[in-house]
């Protein structure tokens, strides 16, 4: 991922993706490994300029993409892995959630999902998402807490797998999880994927129209703009200090 300064996500850079996903999905290959080209930052999440005092119909289109995205993300037959080189919060962290696999470089790095702490509720597909990766009982009072980890916490309770050194170390543990699937019979492997995933993509499928209609709800809510605007007032005014 290459889109200064924080790798978030708006609008464009998710069609992008989804042609990028489209793509590489019809290609033989045996595994992908998502990065970022930014020091210090995996993904910021989604752009919060979106759903700051936001445009009705793109908020829409933006949470219909993000949607897109995730299914797509999930649905590879490949095996996916994230080289987390940097802060992950919110869909930063949804986006490791989605591979199989990850590694994050050690450093003074948060990751985890904060929604709460914006005033936005973590849809029942994301957390169903969480869930299959950490227990249930860590899920709930870490959204409810908007809790974002530091390294050592994140592998202590499986957030994620291993720590590596720094990015090169990152990816190539990203291969090596991929390798192991060299011997393994690639529609079987694929398969047995979709079935352990099928949870959040299910949920997903099943309400994706009622799933828009709260998201625009909850960002159009006066209480959750009000929230919103003081948090990018201190994202902005960081720099000053
Ligand atoms: C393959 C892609 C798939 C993608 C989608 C997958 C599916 C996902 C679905 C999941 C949806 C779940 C819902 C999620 C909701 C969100 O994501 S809301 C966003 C929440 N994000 C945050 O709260 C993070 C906010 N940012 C930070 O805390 C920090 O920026 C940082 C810790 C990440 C990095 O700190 P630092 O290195 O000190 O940099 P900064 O100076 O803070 O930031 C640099 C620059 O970036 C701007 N920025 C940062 N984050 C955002 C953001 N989320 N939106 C918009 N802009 C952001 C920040 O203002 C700075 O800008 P300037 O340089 O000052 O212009």
């Amino acid at each position: 991922m290459q889109r200064p300064p924080a790798n978030t996500f708006n609008l464009e850079y998710l069609h992008e993706i989804t042609n990028s996903l489209d793509e590489i999905s019809k290609q033989k290959l045996k595994g992908v490994i998502l990065t970022s080209a930014i020091p210090n930052i995996f993904s910021a999440g989604l752009d919060i300029k979106e759903f700051y005092k936001p445009d009705l119909q793109r908020l829409e289109n933006f949470w219909s993409s993000v949607q897109d995205v995730f299914i797509k993300l999930l649905d590879l037959d490949f095996a996916t892995a994230a080289a987390i080189n940097g802060h992950a919060p919110a869909a930063g962290c949804v986006l490791s959630l989605s591979c199989e696999y990850r590694a994050m470089v050690n450093g003074n790095y948060k990751i985890g999902l904060n929604e709460a702490a914006l005033g936005i509720i973590t849809t029942p597909w994301i957390q169903a998402m969480m869930y299959q990766v950490i227990p249930m009982k860590h899920t709930e009072t870490a959204l409810t807490t908007a809790k974002l980890f530091d390294v050592d916490e994140a592998l202590q309770i499986g957030l994620i797998d291993e720590i590596a050194s720094n990015k090169e170390d990152a990816i190539n543990r990203c291969k090596q999880y991929i390798r192991k699937f060299d011997k393994i019979p690639l529609h079987a492997r694929a398969l047995t994927k979709q079935r352990m995933r099928q949870t959040p993509i299910k949920i997903l499928r099943e309400q994706r129209d009622e799933d828009i209609r709260m998201f625009v709800d909850v960002v159009m809510n006066p209480s959750v703009q009000d929230n919103l605007k003081d948090y990018v007032e201190k994202l902005k005014n960081k720099k000053k200090k």
